[in-house]
C-alpha cells in the first residue's frame, strides 16, 4: 500500500507532523492512539490503568489490521511503542513507507516533562526512563524504517520539506 507511516519515540512529533503532512499533501490522516481511544471510548491512560500495557499493544495490532482494509494513501501516525512488536513491523511494511522521526533524549525531556498523557513516563524519574527506553528502542525503529529524519532543532516546515524530498527520492 501507499500510506506514509510516522514512527519514533514519544514526543518526536509523529502526531503533530502527521496532521501537518496530511494538510500539506491533502491526504487523510489516522493516529493509532486516537483511533484506539475512539473505538474503546477510553483514553490511552485509562486503558493502561485498567487493562495494562499488553492489552493496549493488542489494540494497536488490531488497528493496523483494520488500516490494511481501509482506503490507501493516508498519513498514519502510530504510538511510540507500536513498532516494538515484530508482528506490527510486518504490518507496517505492508501498509506503506515508514518514516522514522529520530529525536534525542534532551528534546523529549524538554517537550514532555510536564505531560501527563503518556503513562510510561509517569514514574518518579521520567528523564531516566526516557533515556533507558530510547536506547532500547532506537535500533528497532531504525530497522523498521524506510527513511530517517532527524528532528532535533527543526521546525515543522523543515521536517515536512525533508519528508517530501526523501519520499520523492525513494520513488525514483
Ligand atoms: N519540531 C517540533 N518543534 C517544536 N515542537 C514540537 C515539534 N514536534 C513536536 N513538538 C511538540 O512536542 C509535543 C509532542 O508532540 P507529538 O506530536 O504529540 O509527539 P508524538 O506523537 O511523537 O508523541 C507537542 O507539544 C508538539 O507540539
Ligand atoms: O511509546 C509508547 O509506548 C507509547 C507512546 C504513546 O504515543 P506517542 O508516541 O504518540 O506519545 C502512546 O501510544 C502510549 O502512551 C504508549
Ligand atoms: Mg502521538
Amino acid at each position: 500500500m501507499n500510506n506514509i507511516i510516522l514512527i519514533g519515540f514519544m514526543g518526536c512529533g509523529k502526531t503533530s507532523v502527521g496532521i501537518r503532512l496530511s494538510y500539506l499533501l491533502k491526504q487523510a490522516m489516522t493516529d493509532t492512539d486516537r483511533m484506539i481511544e475512539k473505538l474503546s471510548s477510553m483514553t490511552v491512560s485509562e486503558i493502561f490503568d485498567k487493562y495494562g500495557e499488553e492489552e493496549f499493544r493488542s489494540l494497536e495490532t488490531d488497528c493496523l489490521r483494520k488500516l490494511l482494509q481501509e482506503p490507501d494513501n493516508q498519513i498514519i501516525s502510530v504510538g511510540g511503542g507500536l513498532p516494538m512488536r515484530s508482528e506490527n513491523r510486518e504490518l507496517l511494511k505492508q501498509l506503506g513507507k515508514v518514516v522514522y522521526l529520530r529525536v534525542t533524549a534532551p528534546t523529549v525531556c524538554e517537550r514532555l516533562s510536564e505531560d501527563m498523557s503518556r503513562p510510561l513516563l509517569q514514574g518518579s524519574n521520567p528523564e531516566e526512563k526516557i533515556r533507558e527506553l530510547l536506547e532500547k528502542r532506537s535500533p528497532i525503529y531504525e530497522s523498521a524504517a524506510d527513511m530517517v529524519i532527524d528532528v532535533d532543532g527543526k521546525d515543522f516546515d523543515e521536517i515536512l520539506d525533508e519528508i517530501v524530498k526523501k519520499m520523492e527520492e525513494i520513488k525514483e
